[in-house]
């Protein structure tokens, strides 16, 4: 048998990484009925993805696969996440990015739900904007981008090259579905993940304490 084309010492530290994380993330109640998908970088064209359709909350080393940066995959004959282009695309876009977190929180899907006729969800006055890298004071503006939800991925990625090559973000939300949410590792893709979780949550929570507030008009 011939030797993988990637470090396997790598592979088994990205998959130990995406197993715990992953589990504590479905703790949180992030990844219902099996949704959600995770990875992370192993070196510059592959990357160790989560196998589509399992339980999120029960994953083992047997359930993260390898898929070289056009997703197709690598050594297995296994399906990697039926959402794999939407991991590929921003490793093969940015270089220094090193891991993708995708979930389907209660918060995050009611907010794409609430924000998808606008088209984005403005965030603006907060100090934990700060978690963003780049975003050094609460006194900016933020606008979470909500996509339509399709089945074809290759449709949603060039939707969202188009978007990256105008705005840099670090994050987006599909409607009716979920957040996507990046990093440089798997901490900062936590961080940014958590930041947008809890500032989505804050929006919505505003909208009940002020019922008839306007919705945001940009
Ligand atoms: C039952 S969840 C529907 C698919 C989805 O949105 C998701 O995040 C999980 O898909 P995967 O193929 O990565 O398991
Ligand atoms: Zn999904």
């Amino acid at each position: 048998m011939s030797a993988p084309p990637y470090d396997p010492n790598r592979l088994a530290h990205c998959a130990g990484e995406i197993i715990v994380n992953t589990r504590e993330l479905a703790e949180r109640g992030w990844t219902p009925a099996t949704s959600s998908n995770f990875s992370t970088r192993i070196d510059a064209g592959h990357v160790a993805i989560t196998v589509s359709g399992r339980d999120k909350g029960k994953l083992t080393e047997g359930d993260i696969m390898v898929v070289d940066l056009e997703g197709a995959p690598v050594g297995t004959d296994q399906k990697s996440s039926a959402e794999t282009l939407l991991h590929t695309q921003l490793y093969k876009r940015y270089p220094d990015i090193g891991c993708v977190l995708h979930t389907h929180s209660l918060v995050q899907t009611v907010a794409s739900r609430l924000f998808a006729g606008m088209g984005h969800v403005h965030l603006e006055g907060y100090e934990l904007l700060k978690a963003f890298v780049g975003t050094t004071t609460h006194d900016v503006e933020l606008d979470v981008p909500v996509f339509a939800n399709t089945q074809d991925m290759r449709t949603l990625a060039a939707q969202v090259d188009a978007l990256l090559d105008r705005q840099p973000m670090w994050g987006y939300l599909i409607d009716g579905h979920g957040l996507y949410a990046w990093g440089a590792d798997m901490a900062q893709a936590r961080r940014h993940l958590e930041a947008f979780e809890f500032l989505l949550a804050c929006e919505l929570e505003l909208r009940k304490l002020i019922p008839h507030a306007k919705l945001p008009q940009n």
